[in-house]
């Protein structure tokens, strides 16, 4: 493969904490890479396809480049994150981190193969692209998205035992909804009936800004559920 080929498409690259899930509060750095097919309603990282969102230019690094930027950033680990980062042969990158020392944490809709080593896989499916069985089967955490009231039986009853007797499964409002009582009381009435291992979570890093303090961050492009233009 031509060496320009093995470089990715880099949308951002930024220090910060985990926002979200079972390593929440932990120094991490994160590489958003850019692509995403799936095109979610309420995207909130539309700058990595949304053609109103996109950048002019897009950025192509080497794994070697992007992970010696990781390790240098003193972060306690690495995130790999888009967009839908599956969509790119990650393994190059995960091998290079890796030999860095450094912790390789994946952020996915799963609906693509994944190609490279993780040590921890955050599963969030969406229902614009289904994810694989395969990797429903070698999920670490999964986050479900509560866009309305009815969002966590659906998943549930089409995700079956990979969720039900998942160690964990998070219940996320869905960023524009976070304000909605009816969508919050059926996160928190879920979790009171059924347990473990469901919890109920939120993306954290949103209420610090956290993301931002980092220069090299770029503005957030949310599409915020807007079904009348159409996304
Ligand atoms: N701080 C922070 N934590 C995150 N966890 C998952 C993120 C993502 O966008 O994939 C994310 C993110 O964008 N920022
Ligand atoms: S939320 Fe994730 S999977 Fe959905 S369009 Fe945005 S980047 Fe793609
Ligand atoms: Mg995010």
């Amino acid at each position: 493969m031509a060496d320009g080929l093995k470089r990715l498409p880099v949308h951002e690259c930024f220090h910060s904490w985990q926002g979200e899930g079972v390593h929440l509060g932990r120094s991490a750095y994160f590489i958003r890479l850019f692509g995403c097919p799936v095109h979610c309603p309420w995207c909130d990282s539309a700058g990595t396809w949304h053609p109103d969102h996109v950048p002019d230019e897009v950025a192509r690094q080497s794994a070697v480049e992007l992970a010696d930027q990781a390790l240098a950033s003193g972060a306690e680990f690495v995130v790999v994150t888009g967009g839908e980062p599956a969509i790119h042969d990650l393994s190059l990158l995960t091998e290079e981190i890796a030999k860095r020392g450094m912790g390789r944490h994946l952020e996915t809709s799963g609906a693509f193969e994944i190609r490279g080593d993780f040590d921890w896989i955050t599963l969030s499916p969406k229902w614009q692209k289904l994810p694989l069985e395969e990797n429903l089967a070698k999920t670490s955490e999964f986050k479900l998205i509560v866009e309305d009231e009815q969002s966590i039986a659906k998943w549930v009853q089409e995700l079956g035992d990979y969720v039900s007797k998942a160690s964990t499964v998070w219940l996320h409002p869905e960023w524009s909804q976070r304000a909605n009582s009816a969508v919050l009381e059926s996160i928190t009435r879920w979790v009171k009936e059924k347990g473990d291992p469901y919890r109920a979570g939120y993306q954290m890093h949103k209420l610090f800004n956290a993301d931002v303090l980092d220069p090299n961050s770029r503005k957030s492009a949310p599409l915020g559920g807007d079904e009348a233009k159409g996304y």
